[in-house]
């Protein structure tokens, strides 16, 4: 069968999004892999299902997986290409989107200028959510790597984040710590890794390892991640631009109990089909 698409993506996290509202498909973790192959596939760090609403107070479910097939409970850059995508194909009217996704119900609202801003839900701490071996809830936790012992903070934004602070984070070592801390046993869903350099009160950089992917220019959950960690550890006011390798994301959060608010961009590539 023929299945129709779109390329998107949110500061270069990109997304193969499918609407599954009018068009029908059954994709398996193995079809998906081969789907994110950017050689031999259609390439994408995350796919996107937009399908109807299982809630009447919904206007749609929106479902997520990675790259190596494994579905996930939320998406920061997915969920402003998301609002875009059911905007420009009309299967909305809305400029203000109620989702249903794995990890809770999300708001999103499209700008006139394309910007889209989303009331990504309050951060959750408890070990037992992240999901974190942990005997107490911390700032800080420190996770025996190899034999070598790192200091992260850990938090849920619907799905698993540890947040490290570094100096400088071009020299972060992302590539060879993070895969080691996303599998750590400490992390039985695995987890995201957001390797974060303190700018100023307002500024922060960030490099993420995410896990089902590896490197991306861009997360948005680890934004909201990183934020909420600098804000409670009393390094950041309470309006933080973010700086990822693909761009820049303002993120907002007036502390426990409050959803976080995340601000930024989202592009579509092009339209594709695909015989499945
Ligand atoms: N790129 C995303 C996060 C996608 C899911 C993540 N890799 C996970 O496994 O939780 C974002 O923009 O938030």
């Amino acid at each position: 069968m023929m299945l129709h698409f779109t390329k998107m993506h949110g500061l270069g996290n990109d997304f193969m999004v499918v609407d599954l509202v009018t068009q029908r498909a059954r994709l398996d973790s193995e079809r998906i892999r081969a789907l994110a192959d950017r050689r031999f596939g259609i390439g994408f760090d995350q796919l996107l299902l937009v399908e109807p609403p299982s809630r009447p107070d919904m206007d749609f479910r929106y479902r997520i997986f990675n790259a190596d097939g494994s579905e996930v409970e939320n998406c920061g850059n997915g969920a402003r290409c998301f609002a875009r995508f059911v905007l420009d194909q009309r299967l909305t009217a809305r400029r203000e989107i109620a989702v249903q996704t794995a990890g809770g119900n999300l708001v999103l609202k499209v700008a006139e200028d394309g910007r889209v801003r989303v009331d990504m839900g309050a951060p959750r701490f408890a070990p037992g959510d992240i999901p974190l071996t942990a005997d107490d809830e911390r700032h800080a936790y420190t996770l025996d790597v190899d034999g070598e012992a790192v200091t992260m903070d850990a938090l849920s934004m619907g799905n698993p984040h540890a947040v490290i602070d570094v100096d400088n984070v071009d020299q972060a070592p992302v590539s060879t710590l993070g895969p080691r801390i996303e599998a750590h046993p400490r992390f039985p869903r695995r987890v995201n890794v957001g390797f974060m350099e303190v700018v100023s009160r307002q500024s922060v950089r960030l490099r993420v390892f995410e896990r089902g992917v590896g490197e991306t220019l861009a997360c948005g959950t680890g934004a909201c991640a990183a934020v909420v960690s600098g804000i409670r550890r009393g390094l950041l006011d309470q309006h933080v631009d973010v700086t990822l390798p693909g761009g820049t994301l303002s993120i907002e959060w007036a502390g426990p109990g409050q959803s976080v608010i995340m601000t930024g961009p989202a592009e579509r590539v092009f339209d594709g089909r695909i015989v499945i």
